[in-house]
């Protein structure tokens, strides 16, 4: 992507952002709340579009015009799916199971095969005991793991997950983390402000500031980890002052709360 500027209602959100994923790539996608992580998996998803520059998928332009035709958006549509940080925007079904039947139906995906692909997920998401539940009364961590197996069901090559792990408890975080690395083929582009998990979510990082263009960061994750001037510069970790008596001293301290 070569997102020269992009505003949302008069606002700029993103400027002088450029940088690509490679089929097969994990990326963690990093930076404070509000630096535009969840803006720019909207470009990425053809949901939003930048004022100035373009976003390419597999070469080709990724805007309204692109997406109007029928044959690459069932396409794009196909290949590449967004777990929303509001999950509730994704779930409107009326059973846990047609949630997951609803994209690979989209798609036109044989009824037996619909069937067999919501078993499958379900199981994977350990949802086989709520497919008869509305989603809207599920827990937080149980609309994340509908949303997550609606979306592995229609088959994504390139998994786009907004702070999928947020609000979720250490054990289906965990459980979440190993899934997502034991994908193969698939390639996957998480968001996150906790640097605890950003080495489990990617092995690429792209670090966004808070208010300056372009990226902070772009590079192996475990060097970021090191990198405490980018770190400190993104806003994600500071430095801390305390005085003891007449000694002063300064620790570097990493931000990691929900
Ligand atoms: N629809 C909108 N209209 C106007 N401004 C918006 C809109 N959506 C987001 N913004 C602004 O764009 C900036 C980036 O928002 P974005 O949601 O992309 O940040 P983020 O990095 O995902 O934050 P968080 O970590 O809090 O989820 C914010 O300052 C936000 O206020």
């Amino acid at each position: 992507m070569d997102v020269g500027r992009m505003e949302l209602r008069g606002r700029p959100v993103l400027r002088e952002l450029r940088f690509s994923v490679a089929a097969g790539e994990r990326v963690v996608l990093l930076g404070v709340n509000g630096c535009g992580k969840t803006t720019l998996l909207k470009l990425m998803d053809g949901l939003a579009f930048p004022q100035e520059g373009a976003v390419r998928w597999r070469g080709r332009a990724l805007d309204a015009p692109a997406l109007a035709g029928a044959a690459f958006r069932r396409a794009f549509r196909g290949e590449v799916a967004l777990l929303f940080q509001n999950v509730d925007a994704m779930l409107f079904n009326p059973s846990v199971a047609d949630e997951i039947a609803f994209g690979p139906r989209q798609l036109g995906v044989a009824e037996p095969e619909v069937e067999a692909r919501v078993a499958r997920w379900a199981g994977a998401f350990e949802l086989t005991a709520l497919l008869e539940r509305p989603p809207f009364e599920l827990s937080g961590g149980e609309k994340k793991r509908v949303a997550m197996a609606a979306l592995m069901a229609v088959g994504p090559k390139v998994l786009l997950l907004d702070e999928p792990t947020a609000g979720l408890d250490p054990a289906s975080a965990g459980r979440l983390v190993d899934f997502l690395a034991g994908l193969e083929r698939v390639t996957v582009v998480t968001s996150t402000h906790h640097l605890t998990l950003a080495e489990e979510l990617g092995t690429r990082a792209v670090l966004l500031g808070p208010d300056r263009p372009g990226v902070l960061f772009d590079g192996p994750t475990a060097a970021l980890l090191g990198d405490e001037r980018a770190l400190v510069e993104s806003g994600l970790a500071h430095r801390h002052v305390h005085a003891h008596g007449v000694e002063v001293h300064a620790h570097f301290h990493v931000h990691d709360t929900e």
